[in-house]
């Protein structure tokens, strides 16, 4: 098990996050909010949400903004006086963005370029910037769109110097009961003593858990130089080992049912490429992928390759550690949100 990354000094400093509504904000905010942080943004579009979280946490440090990413104006008027972002606003349902791929482009770049502009603008000190393995040859436009707010971001980094907002991105996997995923899905069917409806018994996914994942973002904000991408290092497993150990620890013997792969999904996540592994730093838990900062000459590159890439895998949910059944088990037995699952599971 590794160590939880130690919360960064933000004393007397405001802090936003857009998209900050959802369970990445809900979780930062949990961390944060009994600091000495002097303020919290919280923006977001739905304002029921928004009146939920200020109800439950009932906290004047926390200051709520309506608004959209894709609406400058709104961006610009919550970012003025902050001093660090988490830029967490996005479209992220794959099914979604495939029909409606304009309203990815919409969020995912233009809504991200809006925000580093303005950051950039307002003289925020750092902007990290959330992102997906689904971003790494993407197939699917949630994917596509976020591997392009990569590039925003960092086009935006090569064009800053000291002094200037520190802008950076993180890449993690899936992450471990979000809404809508997998393993709620397989509870619930378990529950009901359905089939596990298994897409393809060797997909492989990273698994990672919420906490995991606000570390990365907390590390890269603590350790950024311009225009760094951070990686998070994770396990995987394959979805036949994520169903049986579900089965275990739900003592079930519901059936898997084989339904195929759905609309845009790939067999294997690639966390990092080798090009980016070839110019990355090894930081134990992380990978710190400095930014490509070549210029536009390309010309003395046709000569000079890289050839250090020839020899370097990509790092994949196929080639990181894979988990065994057992493993799969003690680490979702590790999840609150599973704890409680099994807890109502066995009292019934
Ligand atoms: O009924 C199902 C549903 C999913 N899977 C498999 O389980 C794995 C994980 O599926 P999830 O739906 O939990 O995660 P995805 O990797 O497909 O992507 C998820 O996480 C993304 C963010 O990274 C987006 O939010 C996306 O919409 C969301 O589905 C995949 O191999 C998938 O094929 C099944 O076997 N059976």
């Amino acid at each position: 098990m590794t160590q939880n990354t130690a919360l960064p000094n933000i004393n007397g400093q405001t802090v936003l996050i857009t998209g900050g509504t959802g369970s990445f904000g809900n979780e930062l905010l949990q961390l944060i909010k009994d600091t000495d942080v002097k303020e919290i943004r919280i923006f977001s579009r739905d304002e029921l949400k928004q009146e939920d979280m200020r109800v439950k946490l009932k906290n004047s440090k926390i200051k709520f903004y309506i608004g959209d990413v894709r609406d400058r104006s709104s961006v610009d008027q919550v970012m003025d006086g902050v001093d660090l972002a988490f830029h967490a606003a996005a479209l992220k349902q794959v099914p979604s963005c495939e029909f409606f791929p304009m309203q990815a482009v919409m969020t995912n770049i233009v809504g991200s370029h809006n925000v580093v502009e303005s950051a950039i603008a307002h003289r925020v000190r750092s902007l990290v910037c959330l992102s997906t393995d689904k971003a790494v040859m993407p197939v699917n436009a949630m994917g596509m769109s976020k591997g392009l707010m990569e590039k925003v971001a960092t086009a935006a980094a090569r064009r800053l110097g000291a002094g200037d907002t520190m802008i950076s991105c993180v890449r993690y996997g899936n992450v471990m009961y979000s809404r809508g995923s997998v393993i709620p899905l397989f509870i619930g069917q378990i529950k009901q003593g359905l089939p596990l409806t298994v897409t393809d018994p060797n997909m492989t996914r990273f698994l990672l858990s919420l906490r995991s994942a606000i570390d990365l973002v907390l590390f890269a904000f603590e350790h950024a130089h311009q225009g760094d991408l951070f990686v998070r290092k994770a396990p995987a497993c394959t979805v036949a080992d994520l169903a049986q150990a579900l089965k275990n620890l739900f003592q079930s013997s519901v059936p898997v049912e084989i339904i195929g792969t759905r609309h845009a999904e790939k067999l294997l996540e690639t966390l990092a490429t080798a090009g980016e592994i070839a110019r990355s730093e090894d930081m134990g838990d992380y990978l710190r992928v400095r930014m490509d900062d070549r210029d536009l000459n390309y010309a003395k590159y046709f000569t000079e390759g890289n050839l250090e890439e020839l020899q370097i895998d990509d790092y994949t949910s196929h080639n990181t550690e894979r988990l065994t059944v057992p493993q799969v088990e003690t680490l979702l037995r590790s999840l609150p949100s599973v704890q409680r699952e099994l807890e109502q599971w066995h009292a019934r």
